[in-house]
């Protein structure tokens, strides 16, 4: 069998010379390896999952009130131009009976944020991770993203972003809850 990154390497070779360039003068050799194992890194959500990410660290809790984490910092991957799209995430939930262990909020959004995506799938993805790991009575995320796409070709907008959110159970029910996590997150 030939070694995935071998073979993801001599991809990277063909794409050089396919645009003109000569994948053996000195500066370029060893590129196509490095770029290589650049994007195994850049999609490496897809060797995860959800269970074995969060390695049991939902603890039981009687805590019910909005609990936030804000301004996760996200990298990902455009699946339409393989081009990053790069933000943050914020994320709240309403606890019943359990709650989630810090990082896993981080690493969740990871987990999906290194895959090739769309904004609004990422957003949706993270939003129902996090509700079939905690339980919660209700799940919002929201990103925030400027798209390389859209800033260094295409219609080259420099300034704008991109925001997304998905709300689920009582932030999609009640203006209220949805308010105070908006209250919560918002620049000052
Ligand atoms: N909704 C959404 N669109 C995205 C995202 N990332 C990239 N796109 C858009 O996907 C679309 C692909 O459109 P196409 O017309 O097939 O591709 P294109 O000719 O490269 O489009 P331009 O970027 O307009 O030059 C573009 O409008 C991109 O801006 C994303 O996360 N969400
Ligand atoms: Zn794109």
């Amino acid at each position: 069998m030939t070694n995935k990154l071998d073979d993801l390497a001599s991809h990277y070779q063909q794409i050089i010379a396919g645009i003109g360039e000569d994948p053996h003068r000195e500066g370029l050799q060893d590129t196509p390896v490095r770029a290589a194992k650049a994007m195994q890194f850049l999609t490496h959500g897809y060797q995860q999952n959800l269970e074995t990410l969060v390695n049991g660290a939902v603890f039981e809790s009687t805590m019910d009130e909005m609990v936030v984490i804000k301004d996760i910092e996200l990298y990902s991957m455009c699946e339409h131009h393989l081009l990053p799209f790069i933000g943050k995430c914020h994320i709240a939930y309403l606890p019943q009976g359990k709650v989630l262990g810090l990082s896993k909020f981080a690493r969740i959004v990871d987990m999906y944020a290194r895959r090739y995506q769309i904004q609004e799938n990422l957003t949706r993805q993270i939003a129902e991770a996090i509700e079939s790991v905690t339980g919660a009575k209700g799940v919002a995320v929201v990103i925030e993203a400027k798209h390389m796409c859209m800033m260094m070709r295409g219609v080259e907008k420099q300034n704008s972003s991109m925001k997304t959110s998905m709300m689920l159970g009582q932030f999609r029910k009640s203006q209220a809850t949805r308010t105070e996590f908006l209250t919560l997150i918002r620049d000052h």
